[in-house]
C-alpha cells in the first residue's frame, strides 16, 4: 500500500530539469552544438592545444602567450609524483580496475594537499591534478605490463610527454594531434552525471579532491565514461563488418544496451562525433585498420536502421584509444585525464554562487504503522 494521494510529478534521472545555471559550457541540442565559454569546441581543437583550453574552462578566456607560456611551465613542473604515491600505486592490485588506481592515487594526494580550501588554492590543486594524473596513468598502464615507470620528460608538451611516460617513445605527429583532439573533446560537458556529482559534493562545502574523486566512482560507470571501453570490447567481439547487423540483432534481441550509442541530451547526434571520427578515420589510416573501421561504420549504421540512435563521443573513442596502443581498461582514466578540467572548472562556479543541493523524493512506500515491542 502507497500512501500517496495523487501522482506527484516526479522528473526520473532529473532529465529535462534545469538544476543552476553556469557560464563554463553550452551543450544545445537543437543545433547540434558544443560552445565552450562561447568558442565552438570543433574550432578549439582545430586551433587550439588542451592545455589552452584548460586555461579557457577555469579562467573564461583563452591564454595570451604569456599565459600559455607560463601555464606549460607549470604542468611541466607538476607533473613528477613522489615517491609514496608510486609505492602506493605499485602495491595496488593489478586486478583492481585503472579508475579504481586513479581515484585512489587523487585520494591520496587529497591527503598531502596541505592547502586551504580557498580559491586561489583550489586553482592550483585543479592544475596539479591536471599534470598528475597523466604520470598516474602511464604508471598504471605499464606496470599491468609488468614494465617500471618512465619519469615525465619536460622537454615534451602535455600529449607527446604522456605518450613518452607510457610506451616509451612519442608516436606520429598525427597521433599525437588526435590525442589532444580528444583530450579537448572530453574535457566539458555541462551538467553531466560525473560534473553535477562532483557539484552536489562540492555543495555542501567539502574539498575539491573529495569532489574529484566522486566524480571519478561517477565516470566509471558503462552509461557513462565507462562506455569508451565497452565500446572496444563490443568491437572485439564482431568478426568483420558483415558480421555486425547480425551481432547487433542478437544484442537488441537479447535487450542489451548497446554502448557508445544514444544520449541525455543530444537526440540527433552528439556535436562532438564528426570531429573525433575524423581523428580515428585518420589513425587508423596510419595503422592500417581498415577492418576495424569498416566494422565501426557497419555497427553505427545497422544501429541507426534498427533503433534510430546515433552514436556518442565514446564511440570512436574507444576504437581510437586502442589504435593507439592503449589497453582497454584504461580508456576511462584518458577521459579522467581531459574531464579534470571540466569537474574543477564546475567546482569553482559552484563555490562562487553555493547552495546545498538536496532534492526531494516523493515517498512511496508503506505508510504509518506501530512498533509492537
Ligand atoms: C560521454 C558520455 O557519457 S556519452 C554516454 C555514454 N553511454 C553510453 O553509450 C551507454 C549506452 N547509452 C545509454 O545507455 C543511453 O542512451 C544513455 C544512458 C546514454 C541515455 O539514456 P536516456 O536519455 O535516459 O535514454 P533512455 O535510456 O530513456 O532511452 C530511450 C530509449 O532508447 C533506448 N536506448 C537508448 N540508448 C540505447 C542504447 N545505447 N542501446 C539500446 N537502446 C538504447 C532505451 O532502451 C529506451 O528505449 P525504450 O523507450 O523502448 O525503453
Ligand atoms: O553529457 C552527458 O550526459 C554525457 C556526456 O556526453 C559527457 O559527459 O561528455
Amino acid at each position: 500500500m502507497t500512501v500517496l494521494d495523487e501522482e506527484p510529478e516526479v522528473h526520473k534521472g532529473l532529465a529535462g530539469v534545469l538544476a543552476d545555471t553556469t557560464s563554463i559550457s553550452k551543450v544545445d541540442a537543437e543545433t547540434n552544438s558544443l560552445l565552450y565559454r562561447g568558442y565552438p569546441v570543433q574550432d578549439l581543437c582545430a586551433h587550439r592545444t588542451f592545455l589552452d583550453v584548460a586555461h579557457l574552462l577555469w579562467s573564461g578566456d583563452l591564454p595570451t602567450p604569456s599565459e600559455q607560456q607560463a601555464l606549460s611551465e607549470r604542468e611541466k613542473a607538476l607533473r613528477p609524483i613522489d615517491r609514496s604515491l608510486q609505492t602506493l600505486l605499485m602495491q595496488m592490485p593489478t586486478t583492481c580496475h585503472p579508475m579504481d588506481t586513479l581515484r585512489t592515487a587523487v585520494s591520496w594526494l587529497g591527503s598531502e594537499d596541505v592547502q586551504e580550501d580557498d580559491p586561489q588554492a583550489n586553482a592550483s590543486k585543479s592544475l596539479r591534478l591536471l599534470a598528475a594524473l597523466p604520470t598516474v596513468v602511464a604508471i598504471d598502464q605499464r606496470r599491468r605490463r609488468g614494465l617500471d615507470p618512465i619519469a615525465p620528460d619536460p622537454s615534451l608538451d602535455y600529449s607527446a610527454n604522456f605518450f613518452h611516460m607510457t610506451f616509451g617513445s612519442v608516436p606520429e605527429p598525427e597521433v599525437v594531434r588526435a590525442f589532444e583532439v580528444s583530450m579537448i573533446l572530453y574535457a566539458e560537458h555541462s551538467f553531466n552525471a560525473s560534473t553535477f556529482t562532483a557539484r552536489v559534493v562540492t555543495s555542501t562545502l567539502s574539498d575539491l579532491y573529495s569532489a574529484v574523486v566522486a566524480g571519478i566512482g561517477a565516470l566509471k560507470g558503462p552509461l557513462h565514461g565507462g562506455a569508451n571501453e565497452a565500446v572496444m570490447h563490443m568491437l572485439s567481439e564482431i568478426d568483420g563488418p558483415e558480421e555486425a547487423e547480425a551481432w547487433l540483432s542478437e544484442a537488441l534481441a537479447a535487450k542489451k544496451k548497446i554502448m557508445g550509442f544514444g544520449h541525455r541530451v543530444y537526440k540527433r547526434g552528439d556535436s562532438r562525433v564528426p570531429t573525433l571520427q575524423a581523428s580515428l578515420e585518420e589513425v587508423a589510416a596510419l595503422r592500417g585498420a581498415d577492418d576495424l573501421l569498416a566494422t565501426h561504420a557497419a555497427l553505427a549504421a545497422a544501429m541507426f536502421r534498427e533503433k534510430g540512435l546515433h552514436p556518442n563521443l565514446d564511440y570512436p573513442a574507444g576504437p581510437l584509444y586502442h589504435l593507439m596502443g592503449f589497453d582497454i581498461p584504461m580508456f576511462t582514466p584518458l577521459f579522467v585525464m581531459s574531464r579534470i578540467t571540466g569537474w574543477t572548472a564546475h567546482i569553482s562556479e559552484q563555490l562562487a554562487a553555493n547552495s546545498l543541493i538536496r532534492p526531494l523524493a516523493a515517498y512511496q512506500g508503506t505508510g504509518w504503522r506501530q512498533v509492537t515491542a
